[in-house]
């Protein structure tokens, strides 16, 4: 017998494209891989990533204030925020288009800007491991590191990158509405490039200088909507063991203490494919009756059908 489903789907750099133009072309097929799930009967809540936009905010917005004396420099947080609507913006109107394409003619489709504390204490603000902006040579990442004294490191084999500050989520302060919207049977676009950062000074929240990941906040909201399943779609459809060697092995299925092994033994490269896999088995661990999922963005559907993907259960 089909049961509904309350999945949280976490969408990855591939969901979205590294421009404008690309993005516009990109959130057409994301939202027909999302339709899929909603057309199965699912109730399905959307988080979507941010590091390449942000950076490219970021980036314009420097260069704005170096031109004009007058403009001070947007923090960090706010470039988050700007990436959220930015981003909601597109997805929620192909989301629309293609919801309406299929008969769902009444479903409402709303981006939340959400805001998600985190603590100003955590040892992550030491240490900037999030990459954001566009993959570089060594040569270009060394230019912009000496111009702008930002912090450049290698991403996983793929290039240089600017890293910066990536704490850990602690609350969703827009929890309730998210919940109440959810509950009324809209899609909700939220969390957008894991939240905007804030600290809680008093009554004020404080924006943050940082970029919360996109996976381990969607498994703060999952674990906070009693979700029945976290899905991360991204570039691959499983999760391997020795990724890129000779013995490269894709695996089906991932216990929480053979995932718990394969972290230990390095198998998931920091910053790209760990983060996925410890935000699975965070969610994973809530619940016996909850299982995470990581595969390819075009194969939500059948990974949801259990023909491919990994899944990550206690
Ligand atoms: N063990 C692994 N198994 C599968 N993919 C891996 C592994 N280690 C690193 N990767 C890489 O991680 C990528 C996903 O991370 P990333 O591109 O940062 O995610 P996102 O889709 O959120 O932008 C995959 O496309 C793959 O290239
Ligand atoms: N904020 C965030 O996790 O973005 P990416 O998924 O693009 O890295």
């Amino acid at each position: 017998m089909f049961k509904r489903k309350r999945i949280v789907i976490a969408l990855g750099g591939n969901a979205l494209g590294n421009t404008l133009p690309e993005q516009m072309i990109a959130v057409k097929s994301t939202a027909h891989a999302l339709c899929d799930l909603i057309e199965q009967g699912h109730q399905v809540v959307v988080v979507h990533g941010n590091g390449p936009q942000v950076g490219m905010i970021n980036n314009a917005m420097a260069a704005l204030s170096r031109e004009d004396e007058s403009q001070p420099n947007t923090p960090l947080s706010v470039c988050v925020a700007m990436s959220q609507a930015y981003i909601g913006y597109d997805l929620q109107n192909a989301l629309r288009e293609e919801l309406r394409k299929r008969g769902f003619v009444r479903t409402p489709v709303v981006t939340v800007v959400t805001q998600v504390r985190v603590d100003e204490n955590d040892p992550a603000f030491q240490n900037p491991s999030k990459p954001i902006g566009h993959f570089l040579t060594k040569d270009e990442a060394d230019r912009q590191a000496k111009a702008y004294g930002h912090i450049m490191k290698e991403d996983s084999g793929r290039g240089y990158r600017r890293v910066v500050a990536s704490p850990k989520p602690v609350e969703i302060v827009e929890l309730d509405a998210i919940s109440s919207l959810v509950d009324a049977g809209k899609i909700v676009i939220t969390c957008g490039g894991g939240g905007i950062p804030v600290t809680l000074q008093g009554d004020h929240l404080k924006g943050a200088s940082a970029v919360i990941d996109k996976d381990y906040a969607s498994c703060l909201l999952a674990k906070e909507l009693g979700a029945d399943m976290l899905i991360i779609l991204t570039a691959v459809e499983k999760v391997a063991v020795n990724f890129g060697k000779e013995n490269e092995k894709w695996l089906d299925d991932l216990s929480l203490e053979e995932a718990m092994q394969y972290c230990d033994e390095g198998q998931f490269a920091p910053g790209s494919m760990l983060p996925k896999v410890q935000a699975a088995m965070d969610f994973a661990a809530s619940d016996p009756n909850r299982t995470a999922m990581i595969t390819l963005l075009e194969k939500a559907k059948e990974g949801i059908m259990g023909e491919t993907g990994t899944r990550i259960h206690q």
